[in-house]
């Protein structure tokens, strides 16, 4: 059998970076910055108040309280700023431009507050409550470098930096589809033998949940001819495939039996427990990687965060690799199949323990939802006693 990391070795010499492409500002949450940003001009661009209150010289208010007149008033995106001379204030709002002359901000609430003349109460010392242009960035100053995964703090200094538009690598376009002539749309009435098709949602959803675009494609039945229609039908807006279902050993395989003859998927199986059989390998003239995972709810979830997920994540730019563990210690003994590295589905606590669930066959979705961290016990072992420290993957 395979290792796991071959496979994932495997997966990820072939999966590109996407190009990078300009995108407006606001598409590019979520896609990762192929170019360095810098800042045109210094941030803050002007000394500018930190604070409502009152520009003054901070050696007319060495004596307090002290009365002086305000002889303007300055919110902020003010432009023409009157001078302070010595003995006024000017009152000033947060982010306003400090008007020349002044050296100091005295807040609101150390004053009477007036408008006309103002008591001040207590001293400021020099440069108090101003904040000073560059102090966050000075002119040309890189902010982000390029292999920057854009989220809202990102693309908030993108847009900071006065920047409309940057070259980025966009979200994967990832299309999903189930097989199987026993799935039913969820809200649709089962016959017998059937059940909803849970595993497009929950692949779907995990493609978001990675960063990447998922389009759930519905669900194929068994007929081979069909699924490969539906591969065409898709294939040209698809950076990734991942079909669920149909890859395993039974009469009815239309995944294996679609495109094992156009030899550039392979059918294999891994050594894990669950998501033993697994197929991967590129499609069309594009090579478009297609991910094909077992039907098992929790073997294709599974499969997805090791195999597909750090795929994804290598498509959009960023390293990608094997998920990362935290140690736990166990609550109670696990058992694991030899020669398999097993991923058991347990709860994570805030005090180091992982408790593994009830329910850990590979059709168990329930046990799944309830919890929030795999177990990994490696292939050559075969029991763990309670109390043990184990690796654990945080979902
Ligand atoms: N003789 C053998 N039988 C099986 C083997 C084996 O090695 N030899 N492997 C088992 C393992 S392990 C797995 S995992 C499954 C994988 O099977 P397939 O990928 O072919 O998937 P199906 O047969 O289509 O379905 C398996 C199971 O999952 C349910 N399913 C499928 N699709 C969905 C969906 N979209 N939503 C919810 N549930 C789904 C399906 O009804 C089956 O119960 O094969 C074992 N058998
Ligand atoms: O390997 Mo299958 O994925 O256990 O159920």
């Amino acid at each position: 059998m395979k290792s796991v990391d071959a496979h994932l070795a495997e997966i990820l010499a072939t999966v590109r970076p996407l190009a990078p492409l300009e995108l407006e500002l606001e598409q590019t949450l979520g896609t990762t910055l192929a170019e360095a940003v810098s800042s045109p001009v210094p941030l803050p661009p002007f000394d500018n108040s930190a604070m409502d209150g009152y520009a003054v010289r901070a050696e007319d208010i060495t004596d307090v309280p002290v009365t002086l007149p305000v002889i303007d008033d300055v919110a902020a995106g003010s432009e023409e700023l009157r001078a302070v001379g010595a003995g006024h204030a000017v009152r000033i709002m947060t982010g306003a431009p400090m008007p020349a002359g002044a050296d100091t901000v005295v807040p609101v609430e150390w004053t009477d507050g007036g408008t006309i003349t103002v008591r001040i109460d207590r001293r400021a010392e020099v440069g108090n409550a101003i904040r000073r242009a560059g102090e966050d960035v000075q002119a040309g100053d890189v902010v982000l470098e390029p292999g920057t995964a854009i989220g809202a703090a990102q693309l908030g200094i993108i847009a900071g930096v006065g920047r409309r538009r940057v070259l980025a690598r966009p979200r994967p376009r990832v299309v999903v589809i189930s097989t199987g002539s026993e799935l039913v749309e969820p809200g649709g009435t089962l016959a017998r033998g059937q059940i909803w098709d849970s595993n497009s949602y929950t692949l779907t959803a995990a493609v978001r949940e990675a960063g990447a675009e998922g389009f759930r494609a519905g669900s194929v039945g068994d007929d081979p001819k069909v699924l490969l229609d539906r591969l065409d039908t898709h294939l040209v807006r698809a950076d990734a495939i991942i079909t669920s279902g149909g890859v395993s050993m039974g009469a009815y395989e239309p995944v294996k039996e679609a495109l094992s003859p156009l030899g550039t998927v392979r059918f294999e199986k891994v050594a894990m427990q669950p998501g033993m059989p697994q197929g991967f390998g590129v499609l069309g003239e594009d090579q478009v990687p297609i991910f094909t995972l077992p039907g098992n709810p929790v073997s294709s979830f599974v499969s997805f965060m090791l195999f597909v997920r750090p795929a994804l994540d290598r498509m959009r730019g960023l390293p990608g690799g094997m998920p990362e563990t935290v140690t736990a210690y166990v609550t109670g003994p696990l058992r694991s199949p030899s020669g398999r590295r097993s991923f058991l589905r347990g709860r994570l606590a805030a005090d180091g323990t992982v408790a593994p669930l009830h329910g850990q066959g590979s059709h168990q979705l329930a046990a799944l939802a309830s919890a929030n961290a795999l177990i990994v016990v490696p292939e050559d072992v075969t029991e763990v006693a309670g109390g043990t420290a184990v690796e654990v993957i945080r979902l």
